[in-house]
């Protein structure tokens, strides 16, 4: 048997892959779908005479679908099915180091993209998931029915420790719950990360002093080497920070050790996406966010930046509300619409919170809840630390635009068709929000879709 069996039909403990291929002229869709099978499966360039000795025709993978997408010239989306066995249980490393191993350099293809995975059930329960997950971090804050709201501090690099303490002050005590360190700071010169982590607890501890509420910095403990990492965030234990950040880019087997670490010190932890759009923007090759957003909740994160769909980074609003379904829903229905190629079950996972972060302001907060809903943590950088009455003003315009919206949906009004004018009565009670809404009300970022699915887009979450 070959790598392209058409007749053959998944089963329900298989890994299922859908590739998008652009195969070279002259390259049959079914070839090339065969071949990334094989690769990402047992097969090598050449028949070896050491497959007789396995059981070859169950470890190699299945590509058994190709269908030509609509309106695209010589584009394929290849079902490939993987049994269970070729897995080692509860691997990120070892998952993608076969699925996405040596197939983004074939020859014979112009193009790949991974779009989508069925992880089974039997797959997903060997992995830890989120060390707490969206409803133990609620109950860890006390904090329930609305989003959650952050600021990340900026400048991003060159702050002392004692005006990044300030500046985390300031905005937590104007109403937002959380604040964060960029992706780049870690431990430069012109602030050690022990310093940083001084200055930010002090403040973290004065705010929930001056506020009553529980309040976080998301410290990030993102460096060179695993024992670097634990050190930091064994010391952020130490101060009382109920949470820890990372970046993407210290790679799969760290995130997972610190999602470990997370789960055995009580501790959540939240992921920065820092290098992601270098393999998830284009649309014909690399691999798509909501693949890494499937990963990354099966590694173990509590928190994972997810699109905006309003702000300054790019995401059209179908692609950003299946990453939302695949960090947050239990079971989520395959949805061409929004890039969901599988049914997925996520047999009792927790769910990832999700965070919409880059270039979001008090303006906007209609058509974030509109789109992104309920559990969700909305950050705003330059739209608190921008604030032209301060940071701690511009934390008070969030929280006040975010509790106006809330009120009014609970009285049964609409985000959409009268979020401007909720968002302009509650200005008349809040100068904060009036200066933010003058100051930033007309500022929008058009997104440019990249990454909108081969079917007609509907209108998304209500
Ligand atoms: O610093 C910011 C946002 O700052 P600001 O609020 O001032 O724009 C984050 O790093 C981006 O959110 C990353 O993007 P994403 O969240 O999409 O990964
Ligand atoms: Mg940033």
């Amino acid at each position: 048997m070959g790598y392209w069996q058409p007749d053959y039909e998944p089963g329900p403990s298989d890994v299922l892959a859908a590739f998008r291929i652009t195969p070279q002229p002259g390259v049959p869709p079914e070839e090339a779908g065969a071949a990334v099978a094989g690769e990402s499966s047992t097969a090598t360039w050449t028949v070896v005479w050491t497959d007789r000795l396995t059981s070859y025709a169950e470890y190699q993978a299945k590509c058994y679908r190709v269908d030509a997408v609509p309106g695209a010239e010589n584009q394929y989306i290849a079902h490939i099915a993987y049994k269970l066995d070729l897995f080692e249980e509860g691997s990120i490393a070892n998952l993608t180091s076969s699925i996405i191993g040596n197939v983004f350099g074939f020859k014979a293809l112009r193009a790949l993209r991974l779009e989508d995975m069925r992880i089974p059930p039997h797959y997903v329960k060997t992995f830890q998931g989120p060390a707490h997950g969206i409803v133990m971090e609620r109950e860890y804050l006390g904090k329930f029915g609305r989003p959650l709201l952050g600021a990340t501090v900026k400048p991003k690099l060159g702050l002392s420790a004692r005006n990044y303490g300030r500046v985390v002050y300031e905005a937590l005590r104007g109403g937002l719950d959380f604040t964060k360190d960029d992706e780049n700071i870690n431990s430069q010169p012109f602030m050690r990360w022990r310093d940083r982590f001084l200055h930010c607890m002090e403040a973290v501890a004065k705010a929930q002093a001056a506020t009553g509420e529980v309040k976080g910095h998301y410290l990030n403990v993102t460096a060179a080497t695993m024992e670097d990492m634990y050190e930091r965030a064994e010391f952020a234990r130490d101060l009382g920070s109920v949470i820890v950040m990372i970046d993407l880019t210290v790679g799969y087997t760290a995130i997972q050790s610190m999602a470990r670490w997370a789960r055995r010190n009580g501790m959540l932890l939240h992921l920065h996406r820092a290098g992601h759009s270098t393999y998830t923007r284009q649309k014909t090759h690399g691999v798509s966010f909501r693949v890494i957003a499937k990963w990354m909740r099966l590694a173990g994160v509590d928190h994972l930046h997810a699109g905006t769909v309003v702000g300054k980074l790019e995401g059209d609003p179908n692609s950003v509300a299946g990453f939302y379904d695949t960090l947050r829903l239990d079971h989520v229905t395959a949805d061409p619409v929004r890039g969901l190629y599988f049914d997925q079950e996520w047999a009792s996972t927790p769910g990832v919170m999700p965070v919409a972060s880059g270039g979001i302001h008090a303006g906007q907060m209609h058509q974030l809840l509109h789109h992104l809903g309920e559990d969700v943590i909305l950050q705003f950088g330059g739209g608190t630390i921008g604030h032209p009455m301060g940071i701690a003003a511009g934390a008070t315009a969030n929280r006040v635009a975010l509790e106006a919206m809330i009120k009014a949906r609970n009285e049964g009004r609409h985000f959409l068709a009268e979020g401007p004018d909720i968002l302009r009565a509650a200005a008349k009670r809040s100068r904060e929000l009036d200066i933010a809404l003058s100051t930033w009300g007309d500022v929008t970022f058009d997104y440019e879709s990249t990454d909108t699915p081969d079917v007609t887009p509907t209108p998304t979450l209500t």
